[in-house]
């Protein structure tokens, strides 16, 4: 696929680790995370759709992991900036085969384009605690009102990763075994409903207390989300990530994922979980050029932390 991107995949990791830092054996961004195993359920109507295996009639193994914004391994779960959450979803197909699903708890993100994106955390990077204010991300944020909005408007501490909703926000073209295509952007719904805490909640809260409150959560229940496809309608931005679809928008409900067990979380295994939004199967296409991009510098974050002792 190609893309109008300058930065290099490698130039775009190290924009992150020029904003957050560079830490032995963790990911660019979202580094601080917990993986769970489940299983995802399909919705009959979801094959309507598209052809994709997880999307037929079997019900599929998942591995799930939650985690935090930006690089840093041990940032607090009740600092602001460890907003948005993300979920990632590793549906096996079997026979070594996989495709992922990667979220975020904000229904957009803060530019259109990954250079925006480089733009943007180098801006964060060159904004230290001794910079005079307006310092560059201030002033980035002064010509940037949708970045300004993502800024500003994160949602309140959640209490409890299962108990969020997450947003795809990068367009997919989903494609039936008609030949018949749409355009979706994924939305993954709590069947809890979204709880935050109250201010006495949060007081008592601790610097790890999403990952830990899940897995008390998982040894009490299982932990269930709806995963929908939202569809784009003519006008609608397919190519412009920081741009929400309208909530009317029709929503297909695509399955359940049913989180039941903790995973190990060890730093092999840690190393071994990769993530990727390119890696789909037939009957769902890229269509946003961000994920273009996104799919070609996964892996040099994914080289880095595996090659880190
Ligand atoms: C140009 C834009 C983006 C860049 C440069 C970028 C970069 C990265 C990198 C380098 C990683 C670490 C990969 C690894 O080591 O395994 C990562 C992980 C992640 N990204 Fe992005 N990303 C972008 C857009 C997005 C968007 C739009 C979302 C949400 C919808 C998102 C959510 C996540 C999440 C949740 C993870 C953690 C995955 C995991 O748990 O392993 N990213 N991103």
């Amino acid at each position: 696929q190609i893309t109008r991107t300058q930065a290099t995949p490698a130039e775009m990791v190290d924009a992150l680790h020029a904003a957050f830092g560079k830490h032995p054996n963790a990911r660019a961004v979202h580094a601080k995370g917990v993986f769970l195993e489940g299983t995802f359920a399909p919705a009959a109507i979801a094959k309507n759709l598209s052809m994709a295996p997880h999307l037929q009639y079997r019900t599929l193994p998942v591995m799930v992991r939650f985690s935090d914004f930006t690089g840093i391994p041990d940032i607090s779960d009740t600092t602001g900036g460890s907003n948005p959450r993300g979920m990632a979803i590793k549906f096996q197909l079997g026979n070594g085969k996989s495709t992922d699903i990667i979220a975020h708890s904000f229904n957009g993100f803060p530019v259109a384009t990954t250079d925006e994106f480089r733009e943007f955390l180098l801006n964060i990077s060159r904004s230290g605690p001794k910079a005079p204010h307006p310092n560059a991300i201030e002033q980035f944020l002064g010509t940037h009102p949708i970045a300004k909005h993502f800024v500003t408007t994160q949602k309140p501490p959640s209490v409890s990763y299962g108990t969020l909703s997450y947003f795809g926000v990068n367009s997919f073209k989903f494609i039936n075994s008609k030949g018949i295509s749409c355009y979706i952007r994924y939305q993954i719904i709590p069947e809890a409903g979204e709880q935050f805490l109250t201010a006495a909640q949060f007081k008592n809260t601790g610097d790890n207390y999403l990952s830990e409150e899940i897995k008390t959560r998982i040894g009490a229940g299982a932990v269930k989300f709806k995963l929908y496809a939202q569809v784009a309608e003519t006008g609608d931005k397919i190519e412009n990530p920081s741009i929400a679809w309208p909530n009317e928008r029709k929503r297909i409900l695509l399955g359940t994922i049913t989180i039941s067990r903790l995973a190990d979380n060890s730093l092999e295994a840690d190393k071994a979980l990769i993530y990727n939004p390119g890696n789909l199967p037939k009957g769902i296409e890229i269509a946003d050029p961000m994920v273009a991009d996104r799919a070609r510098l996964y892996p040099v974050s994914v080289k880095e932390r595996q090659q880190s002792h």
